[in-house]
């Protein structure tokens, strides 16, 4: 897939649709999707189909966590606001760099991030202000605080255990992605994902590209 030509992402009909604009310019917008939610409710295995799916790059938000917070997290203690300032700061820069040259990485990226509060989501919604031209967008992935003990207890090689798990549930300011209510979300799409991994990658995939087909349709239809 060629870099820049996110509608290869999204599958046949919109090439269809696209046949017609073939002499256009290359939509050259980028894409960032966020994948959200508390520790165990599954962000890196979504993010990784995802980026599989689409051709994206996949970043691990948990890499660039200092040393310092993985203890603490190691320990099950809960990190502060100020833990986490640098955290978001380092993901929000990939919003801003500029993208890859190297062909076989799409400028396109998939980043887990827990973003659990909306302060959080805000500092990450800025890159869009700043980098142009980008589309960041959240998925926000919701299961019960027992399914995520249960999927924490049973991950293995990972910093973050189960003990992590209540404080994440008391801290988290779950989006609303209703835009017309107060304080909604409208760039959020929310998945239940206390259900079988295929179904929850299935219905990720598809909403991510009917998100994406009406944005593309939209820019097809300005340009
Ligand atoms: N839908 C699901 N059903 C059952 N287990 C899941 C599901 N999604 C993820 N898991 C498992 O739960 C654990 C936590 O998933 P992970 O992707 O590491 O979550 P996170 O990145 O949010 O911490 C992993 O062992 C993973 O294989
Ligand atoms: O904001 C935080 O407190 C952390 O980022 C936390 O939310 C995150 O979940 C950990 O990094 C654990 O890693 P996993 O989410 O991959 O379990």
């Amino acid at each position: 897939m060629a870099d820049w030509d996110t509608s290869a992402a999204l599958g046949g009909h919109l090439r269809d649709q696209n046949a017609t604009a073939e002499k256009k310019p290359k939509n050259e917008h980028r894409w960032i999707w966020f994948v959200t939610g508390p520790t165990a409710c599954g962000k890196t295995t979504v993010a990784k189909a995802l980026a599989r799916e689409l051709g994206f790059t996949f970043v691990e938000g948990d890499d660039y966590h200092p040393k310092a917070n993985v203890e603490k997290m190691s320990h099950g203690e809960p990190l502060t606001d100020s833990d986490r300032a640098g955290w978001l700061q380092a993901l929000a820069e990939h919003e801003t760099a500029a993208p890859p040259t190297s062909s076989s990485s799409s400028p396109h990226l998939v980043i887990t991030c827990s973003a659990l509060k909306r302060h959080y989501r805000d500092i990450l919604r800025l890159g869009a202000k700043h980098a142009g031209d980008l589309r960041i967008r959240f998925i926000f992935l919701s299961a019960p605080e027992e399914v995520l003990r249960q999927r924490a207890e049973k991950r293995k090689g990972h910093f973050a255990g189960a003990g992590l798990v209540k404080s994440q549930v008391e801290v988290l300011e779950m989006p609303d992605p209703d835009p017309k209510k107060e304080g909604g979300e409208g760039d959020v799409v929310v998945v239940d994902v206390d259900r079988d991994v295929e179904s929850v990658e299935r219905a990720v995939v598809e909403r991510v590209r009917e998100v994406m087909g009406g944005e593309e349709g939209d820019f097809l239809r300005l340009n």
